[in-house]
Formats: C-alpha cells, sequence, structure tokens
C-alpha cells in the first residue's frame, strides 16, 4: 500500500513536483538542473528550482528557491525535503542550503536525495548538518 503511515511523509508526491520543476531550472552555464521540493507543516508541496546568472555566485539552488516559496506561502516549518538531479552523482544540498533548510527544520527532518530513477538516498537533517546553529542559538 502506498504511503500507509500517516506520519511518513509522501515521498512518492514530493518525488513528482521536484522532477517536474527541475525541468523549469534556468542553467545555462552549468547545464545541469535541479528541482526540489518540501512537504510544509500546513500540507503544501513547495517547490523550487536553481537559476544561475552570467555573474556566476548570483546564482540561486533549488532549495533555497523551494525554501524563499514556502516562507512567501505562509508556512514556517518543513516536515520532509527532496531533491532530484540528473547525472550519476547524489544531488546532496550544498552547505550554504543545508543551513537554509536548518532554519525551518528539526535534527529528524529527512532529506532525500532523488535521481531520474527514483529515490537514491535518505538522510536526516542532523546528519547533513551535525551540530549546528540555529534559531534557538540567538539570545532573545
Ligand atoms: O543541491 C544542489 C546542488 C547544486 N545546485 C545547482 C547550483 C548550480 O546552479 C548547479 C551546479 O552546481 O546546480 C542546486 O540547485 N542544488
Amino acid at each position: 500500500m502506498k504511503n500507509a503511515d500517516p506520519a511518513e511523509p509522501d515521498f512518492d508526491a514530493l518525488f513528482a513536483a521536484a522532477a517536474r520543476i527541475q525541468r523549469q531550472a534556468y542553467a545555462p552555464y552549468s547545464r545541469f538542473k535541479v528541482g526540489a521540493a518540501l512537504l510544509a507543516d500546513d500540507g503544501a508541496i513547495y517547490v523550487g528550482c536553481n537559476v544561475e546568472n552570467a555573474a556566476y555566485p548570483v546564482g540561486s539552488c533549488a532549495e533555497a528557491g523551494a525554501v524563499s516559496a514556502m516562507v512567501a506561502g505562509g508556512a514556517r516549518v518543513i516536515r520532509a525535503i527532496l531533491v532530484f538531479g540528473e547525472g550519476a552523482e547524489r544531488v546532496t544540498p550544498c552547505g550554504a542550503c543545508r543551513q537554509r533548510i536548518r532554519e525551518f527544520a528539526a535534527p529528524e527532518t529527512p532529506v532525500a536525495i532523488a535521481g531520474p530513477e527514483g529515490i537514491r538516498a535518505r538522510f536526516t537533517l542532523e546528519e547533513l548538518l551535525p551540530a549546528s546553529f540555529g534559531p534557538a542559538n540567538l539570545p532573545r
């Protein structure tokens, strides 16, 4: 049975959303298109794709786009996130994006890494960004 556990995020839906948005990526320089989809606490799926720039460092990652879409949509908690990329290697979020996810996720929040054939690996955020700095580290 598909997604029988109600506590388990629907990774099939995240995969479909990330694979769809990956095709929209603007990546004329790297030619490496990435899509990201996250399930937020409002039950909605928010997506993003990488958007490169002729001034290379100005480009943004798929995960950054998905996090921005979530915040713009009014949600504040990431329940699960999936990153979709092509090629033989796993496309794990870059360091900066791990921190972006950290702002809105828990240590145990799943981060799934997918390619065209399906999910390749599943990490927790804590595995990708151990001993991290977050909102609670700032004085109130
Ligand atoms: O997790 C990742 C890794 C890379 N990229 C983008 C950045 C750049 O546009 C291209 C090559 O690094 O892929 C993402 O969007 N997400």
